[in-house]
């Protein structure tokens, strides 16, 4: 049965990006950015409904040209974005239509993230008992340095270091209790996962590819485009040759 409700959020200014309208319509790879999250999410074998989170004022613009235009198959709603990324989550987690047992929470702004990672991130949390969530990332593969300023003043470990992204799933009751917990103490953290963590949540990490990018500012756009064009001529070799792997 499909059981997973996904949260993309899409209600940020994109200050980073810098573009008056924000980053989120903006053309990457003949589509608009938010849409291929969106696809995505939509290829999933689990995911049956879509919160996208956005300001009420851009619901009709980003229905109109990165939803309609696309034909997904699973249902699409939308919520209502806040001032700040966590508003955004905890208002998508509120609007997860009844009878869903977990929710995936993305960044529209992470586009290049497939259906098959999603999957298999979501079997990792269904198939292993007690773990309340899973959070997409990858091992540091760089020394990581403490500073003060510039100055270094440790080097730590850096096997007991992981980069976090999303999506990050969780059991819904668990992600709606985190979320009470963190508005009730004023805790506002950089993920969603730090308020299951903060609650003694038992949260893992999965391996996903380092290519699943967050677009933050304009330079991001150059590797995302060549990665999702590079995937797209892929998957038309792969009709020729049935070779390669197919475009997710
Ligand atoms: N109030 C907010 C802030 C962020 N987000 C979403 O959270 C994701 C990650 O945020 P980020 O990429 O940092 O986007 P912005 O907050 O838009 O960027 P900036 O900090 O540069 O303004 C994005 O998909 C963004 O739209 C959101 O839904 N609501
Ligand atoms: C949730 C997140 O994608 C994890 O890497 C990230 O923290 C959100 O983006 P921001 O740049 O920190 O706002």
């Amino acid at each position: 049965m499909s059981s997973v409700c996904a949260v993309v959020v899409a209600g940020g200014c994109g200050a980073r990006f810098g573009n008056p309208g924000g980053k989120q319509l903006v053309n990457v790879a003949g589509r608009p950015l938010m849409t291929w999250s969106i696809r995505a999410f939509d290829r999933s074998a689990f995911v049956s409904h879509i919160v996208v989170v956005c300001p009420a004022e851009k619901m009709d613009e980003m229905r109109r040209q990165a939803i309609d235009p696309y034909n997904f198959a699973t249902p699409i709603t939308f919520a209502e974005a806040g001032k700040t990324r966590q508003d955004s989550t905890r208002s998508g987690v509120e609007a997860v239509p009844a009878g869903y047992e977990y929710v995936a929470i993305h960044d529209a702004a992470r586009p290049l993230i497939t259906a098959e990672v999603i999957d298999r991130a979501i079997c990792s949390l269904r198939c292993e008992s007690g773990v309340d969530g899973v959070v997409c990332g990858q091992a540091a593969i760089d020394t990581l340095k403490v500073v003060d300023g510039n100055r270094i003043v440790e080097t730590p470990p850096r096997s007991r270091y992981w980069a976090a992204q999303t999506p990050q799933i969780f059991a819904l009751e668990t992600m709606r209790r985190a979320h009470a917990a963190a508005l009730a103490d004023g805790f506002v953290g950089t993920d969603d996962s730090s308020l299951v963590e903060r609650m003694g949540g038992r949260v893992l990490c999965v391996d996903s590819p380092r290519d699943n990018l967050k677009v933050t500012v304009p330079e991001d756009l150059r590797p995302v485009t060549a990665i999702l064009l590079g995937r797209m001529s892929d998957a038309d070799a792969m009709q020729n040759t049935g070779i390669l792997t197919p475009l997710p």
